[in-house]
């Protein structure tokens, strides 16, 4: 280093402890607002909020609901107006904001701007309010706010990695600010709900559904991680969009999308461990999503949401139709419209629990569930061109190319939809489910709203009040013959609440 430039440098030096010395506001009594811990790598530093910084600390601020002794204590005085506002009379009053919103997408923005300003009211919030909040932060808003990622964006969320930081991804995640992460969420953003790609501005739902971790498992917000994995997008429209905030190319395939995703799973073992670490793969394509989960289960602790949480969901609430419509899992047939994660990770699922309670062979048990997917029925004579995750599902069957084709050769109790495509599930399709079952089991999967294969409604309206009807997405209550019907929802987050303790318990010992 030559002398001009150690000069240099100790000029720098000198002026940025002028700027720190002159700093403004509360002095520093107690070294609050110093770095405690150093990092070799990243230039971040822990640190302490007080005064003007806490209040601008999603993390710690609480707003109006600092005490008395609150604001002395941590230099607040005359940065807030002299009203003291408990939590609770802010849940109120930012529930009464919300429910003058019309537009679901401003609802959408103001939970956002919560969370970035006052994590702990945000989170009060979702779990007091939780039926109301969650189609906001959840499914159908969240699919809306992903459209138009870009046009409503303020701050970033979570952690972006893209094709751009090829060689150093582990950097990327070394400028996240938490070491303790227990969850991540990480999507590719190429099948976001039945929206198609939506690239980079997937994030709002690795986002949405680790909220929804906190609110609901209780895991706490700091040990959550979202993230976009940006290889492009497909995405005509948003590549010519001005307000796209992802990478402007074509999607890389392969080769190329193959090794950053291993760089990126390298790296995420790497910084955060494996053993404080549920991995979730969540709206990826199917082209990708069944090799990731096969190829990193060896190695890491990952799950998909859409082929494995939505399996255990909706076994669940089969179980608990038959209570309603009697039998048991085996005595019923199973008809899917959509043969891809979701529809062949709850078919699967399905087979095994038959198998299970019956002690039958998996591959009999296979033979109760049948699946439609964009070119027909699947069966045996289309094995060779069928992608591998379909073919355990080609029965021995004539071929069939319409679902209500299928449901009459069929004739399923059970009708699930799991194509993305609105409105799927017609009059025609509902009849003749109503038509040989007393009380037919239709769930209608697909999110958002716009991509359920029918409303609630319509199910109940076409079956003259008997089906038994959930969807991914919520229905209203619907009032039919004097009744009123509500209808059930098939969301993953139901299982949120377990799999965290699962874990914990699977990791204090694993042979259990
Ligand atoms: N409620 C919930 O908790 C969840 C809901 N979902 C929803 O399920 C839907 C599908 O997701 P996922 O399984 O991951 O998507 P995939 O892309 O993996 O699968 C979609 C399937 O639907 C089939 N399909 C598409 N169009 C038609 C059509 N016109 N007629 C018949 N079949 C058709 C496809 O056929 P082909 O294979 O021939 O292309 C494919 O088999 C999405 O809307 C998603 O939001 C997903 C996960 C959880
Ligand atoms: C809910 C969900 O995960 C999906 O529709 O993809
Ligand atoms: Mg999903």
């Amino acid at each position: 280093e030559s002398a001009a430039e150690t000069a240099e440098a100790e000029k720098e030096v000198a002026a940025e402890k002028e700027v720190a010395a002159a700093g403004g506001g509360v002095e520093d009594k107690y070294g609050e607002d110093r770095a405690t811990e150093e990092l070799p790598v990243t230039p971040w530093a822990f640190s302490v909020a007080s005064g003007y910084t806490l209040l601008r600390d999603p993390h710690h601020n609480k707003g109006l609901a600092f005490t008395e002794r609150e604001r002395d204590a941590h230099y607040l005085r005359g940065l807030l107006p002299p009203g003291v506002v408990s939590q609770d009379l802010q849940v109120k009053k930012i529930m009464h904001n919300l429910r003058q919103y019309k537009v679901p997408l401003q609802r959408y923005v103001a939970m956002m701007d919560l969370q970035e300003r006052n994590e702990r009211l945000f989170y009060k919030l979702l779990i007091d309010n939780v039926e109301e909040l969650l189609p906001v932060v959840y499914t159908p808003t969240v699919g809306e706010a992903c459209q138009k990622y870009g046009s409503i964006f303020r701050r970033p969320q979570g952690l972006y990695v893209s094709l751009r930081d090829k060689g150093k991804v582990i950097d990327v995640l070394r400028n996240w600010p938490e070491r303790n992460i227990q969850v991540i969420v990480v999507t590719d953003g190429e099948r976001i709900l039945g929206l198609g790609d939506l690239g980079c501005q997937g994030m709002g739902i690795p986002v949405g559904k680790l909220s929804l971790y906190t609110a609901l498992g209780g895991v706490r917000p700091s040990a959550c991680l979202p993230i976009t994995i940006d290889v492009g997008t497909n995405n005509e429209q948003l590549l010519n969009d001005e307000f796209y905030i992802g990478l402007r190319q074509r999607r890389a395939t392969g080769e190329e999308y193959h090794e950053l995703m291993e760089e990126f799973m390298d790296a995420v073992k790497q910084i955060y461990g494996e053993k404080v670490l549920i991995q979730q793969f969540e709206d990826f394509a199917n082209h990708n999503a069944f090799d990731l989960l096969a190829k990193y289960s060896k190695s890491h602790l990952v799950f998909n949401d859409d082929i494995q949480g939505t399996a255990s969901v909706v076994l669940a609430g089969l179980l608990s139709s038959l209570k309603v419509v009697g039998g048991t899992l085996a005595e019923h047939t199973y008809l899917f419209l959509g043969a891809g994660e979701a529809g062949t990770g709850i078919a699967e699922l399905i087979a095994l629990e038959i198998s299970k309670q019956t002690n039958a062979p998996i591959e009999e048990c296979r033979k109760k569930v049948f699946l439609v997917d964009s070119k027909g029925l699947i069966v045996s004579s289309r094995k060779n061109s069928l992608q591998p995750f379909k073919t355990s599902w080609a029965h021995e069957r004539e071929p069939v190319t319409t679902l209500l084709d299928a449901i009459k050769s069929i004739r399923p109790t059970v009708l699930i939809g799991t194509s993305g495509v609105g409105r799927a599930f017609t009059k025609e399709v509902i009849e003749a489910m109503a038509s040989f079952n007393e009380r037919p089991v239709i769930f209608s999967l697909s999110n958002p709203t716009s991509h359920s294969e029918c409303t609630a409604e319509e199910a109940y309206k076409w079956t003259q009040g008997r089906a038994v009807f959930a969807s991914g997405s919520p229905f209203d209550p619907v009032e039919y013959d004097g009744k009123i019907r509500v209808p059930g929802q098939g969301k993953q987050c139901l299982y949120f609440p377990w799999i965290w303790p699962w874990c914990c318990d699977f990791w204090s010992n694993p042979r259990t």
